[in-house]
């Protein structure tokens, strides 16, 4: 290549980075209907000296389903990680910017991690149930957190295992896993399937009612079937809940997303709009190039 040639190239280049600026302002306004869930502005992540998330600002809507996708290292699991502030629990992560749920900024000194972390539940990669009873699983944070009065006239009334029967049958029945393990309620979790202890795991999150939902490639250990079940879940939860699910799976994204974000290396957001959109007819070059395995 002689050095005209760089230089087309070099200014082809850049024409497609002003054009990816120029355009991008108009995604990053991408409106939601209504209040969003979730508004996020101008967050940086920090490890150490590395930045990990690069002035994101992003509006996540209620009761619906978001995908987080994009190249490994990019960020997604760390700007997941962000919604309910697991992030103070890494020593070096530092976290600037504002994130509000319901409007409330939720990078206050006075807030309450256990009840922001109960609002925003989080299901990981890999499922994680205690090594207790599935009764056990579900149950443990509605009696640690108080769900579940243990005074002594609720006991002799009997209230307390009513109580107990109500939430641990109305989350696996939400967990689309009750009618797998109804009859083996005091069997261990880790007796069951994959596919069963992710499905415990959603469940057990569900039990403190929560608004959000976080959930990190929660299908990407499991076999189709098992995927499938848990694809099929995602889409049911998102009536009654805000789901944001990062995923390497780009088919999966389109299968069950309403709205799609796009980072790219260095923890850019680089395009946020409906799923249809994103996969059909993105505005950025470097998004297709991903979309379509040029890239990434
Ligand atoms: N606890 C940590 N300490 C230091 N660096 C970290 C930490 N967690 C993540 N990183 C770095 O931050 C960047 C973003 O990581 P993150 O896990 O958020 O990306 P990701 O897109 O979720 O990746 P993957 O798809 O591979 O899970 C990476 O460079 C990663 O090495």
């Amino acid at each position: 290549m002689n050095d005209i040639e760089l230089n087309i190239e070099g200014n082809n280049e850049t024409a497609e980075r002003k054009r990816n600026e120029e355009v991008k302002d108009e995604w990053i306004n991408y409106d939601v209907d209504g209040d969003p869930k979730i508004s996020v502005s101008n967050l940086n992540v920090w490890y150490g000296e590395e930045r990990a998330i690069k002035d994101i600002s992003i509006d996540i809507p209620k009761k619906s389903v978001t995908a987080i996708i994009g190249p490994s290292g990019c960020g997604k699991s760390t700007f997941l990680r962000c919604i309910n502030r697991m992030n103070d629990r890494i020593r070096n992560a530092k976290i600037d910017g504002s994130i509000r749920f319901d409007g409330t900024e939720i990078y206050q000194n006075n807030l309450n991690l256990v009840e922001l972390r109960r609002k925003v539940g989080m299901v990981f990669q890999n499922p994680n149930p205690f090594p207790k009873s599935i009764r056990d699983n579900v149950l443990y944070a509605p009696r640690k957190h108080g769900y579940i009065e243990k005074n002594f006239l609720e006991k002799i009334l009997g209230r307390t295992k009513q109580k107990e029967k109500n939430i641990l049958e109305k989350s696996l029945k939400q967990a689309a896993l009750w009618d797998e393990v109804k009859n083996r309620l005091d069997d261990n979790a880790l007796g069951l399937s994959g596919g069963q202890q992710q499905r415990l795991c959603i469940a057990r999150c569900l039990a403190v009612d929560p608004e959000v939902i976080l959930m990190d490639e929660p299908a990407s250990s499991l076999d189709p079937i098992a995927t499938s079940k848990i694809e099929d879940l995602i889409v049911s939860l998102s009536n009654n809940y805000t789901v944001i699910v990062v995923t390497h799976n780009m088919q999966q994204a389109a299968r069950i997303s309403d709205q799609t974000a796009v980072f790219l290396t260095g923890g850019e957001l680089v395009e946020y709009d409906e799923t249809t959109k994103i996969f059909e007819n993105p505005e950025s070059k470097r998004v297709e190039d991903y979309i379509t395995g040029r890239f990434g």
